[in-house]
């Protein structure tokens, strides 16, 4: 068992903190607002994020970045993609020198096309034996509620991986050990655009044909770029790839989807930002991405159509009719 420290207090931070400590293992979560960490430990409940949710006595919060990270073995970090390089320039000097630094972030950082991993690479000097990614179809509410599921645990150092892979598995959660960090990093930051595409479908009325489609060719078109970033293709089948886009396109509970629903009903994205107090990776990854597979000479269409369609360029309506049409081709990855 470790000392773990888990840096995000959002839905994702506080169910894995719920799943590492189950497991036995003691936990520190740092939380942005010092009110939401007091609550916790005085009532062991996230009310913002995870309200009715009895947390484990052995979760202590704290607002100090210092304190979360003092003594810990591993440092899981659980902030939006976009925000995560400036708290890790801040953070840096806390995260111990051996520490093995585990991402539960699923996006691509903006302007530097980095994966999650590349970013704590360059911030942290961390090494890729220390460097670890946790993906897989995990809504956070199911976490907590502790219904059963698969995860996937990926660091380049398979021993790592399996070290982590038992410090988080518990009766519920049974994750897989890989190596593959850049696959299951790309899957889960596109399944959140494939997502926001569902979505939109299911908001214009449409049914379990148009979402199977849009799931089948997202996977292939992710597959696509994965390949050209040097991803394992059989990533892309597993629990990362398939088995996370499953959960987040069927997913009432997933942010990315929902978005995407109240787009396809004809809310402006403004209105629906105005309505979301929660990250939804994707409306801001379907550009990273967009232009990551440009610079790598990939076509991601349903990428594109997202990235127009949240830039204002064309309707939901346009995004559904421009995809159907494009030039009929073999069935190909
Ligand atoms: N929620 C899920 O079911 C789930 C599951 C798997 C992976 N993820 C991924 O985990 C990551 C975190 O998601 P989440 O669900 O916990 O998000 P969330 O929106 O529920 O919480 C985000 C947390 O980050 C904090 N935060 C926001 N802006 C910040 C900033 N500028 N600086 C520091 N902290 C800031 C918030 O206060 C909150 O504690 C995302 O990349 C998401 O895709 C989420
Ligand atoms: O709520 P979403 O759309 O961010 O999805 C949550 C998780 O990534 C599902 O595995």
């Amino acid at each position: 068992m470790a000392q773990t420290a888990v840096m995000g207090a959002g839905s994702w931070g506080t169910a894995f903190a719920m799943v590492l400590a189950d497991a036995g293992n003691d936990v520190r979560l740092w939380g942005r607002r010092p009110e939401l960490c007091e609550t916790i430990n005085a009532k062991h409940e996230n009310s913002d994020y995870l309200p009715g949710i009895a947390l484990p006595k052995e979760i202590t919060a704290t607002h100090d970045p210092a304190e979360a990270m003092a003594g810990a073995e591993i440092v899981v970090l659980a902030v939006p993609s976009q925000q995560l390089r400036d708290n890790l320039v801040s953070w840096s000097e806390h995260v111990p020198a051996d520490a093995v630094i585990v991402s539960l972030m699923k996006g691509v950082e903006l302007g530097t096309h980095k994966r999650m991993s590349e970013v704590i690479a360059e911030i942290t000097g961390a090494g890729p034996e220390r460097i670890a990614v946790v993906s897989g179809p995990n809504l956070a509410r199911e976490i907590a509620n502790r219904e059963p599921a698969a995860s996937v645990v990926a660091c380049e150092d398979q021993g790592v991986a399996e070290r982590l892979q038992k410090l988080c598995h518990t009766a519920s959660f049974r994750p897989y050990s890989m190596t593959d960090v850049v696959g299951c990093e790309l899957a889960g930051t596109a399944k959140n655009i494939i997502g926001l595409a569902v979505g939109v479908c299911v908001g214009l009325g449409y049914g379990d044909n148009t979402k199977a489609s849009v799931i089948t060719r997202g996977l292939a078109e992710t597959a696509r770029l994965g390949a050209a970033i040097g991803a394992d293709p059989v990533t892309f089948m597993g629990l990362a790839g398939m088995g996370d886009l499953v959960a987040t396109c069927s997913s009432p509970l997933s942010r990315n989807r929902t978005f995407g629903e109240k787009l396809g009903q004809g809310m402006s994205v403004e209105e629906v930002m105005g309505q979301t107090s929660q990250v939804a990776e994707g409306v801001k990854s379907c550009v990273s991405v967009s232009e990551l597979a440009k610079l790598h000479g990939v076509e991601m269409p349903i990428v594109e159509h997202v990235a127009a369609l949240i830039a204002g360029e064309m309707s939901p309506d346009e995004l559904v009719s421009r995809l159907i049409s494009r030039q009929a081709k073999p069935e190909t990855v």
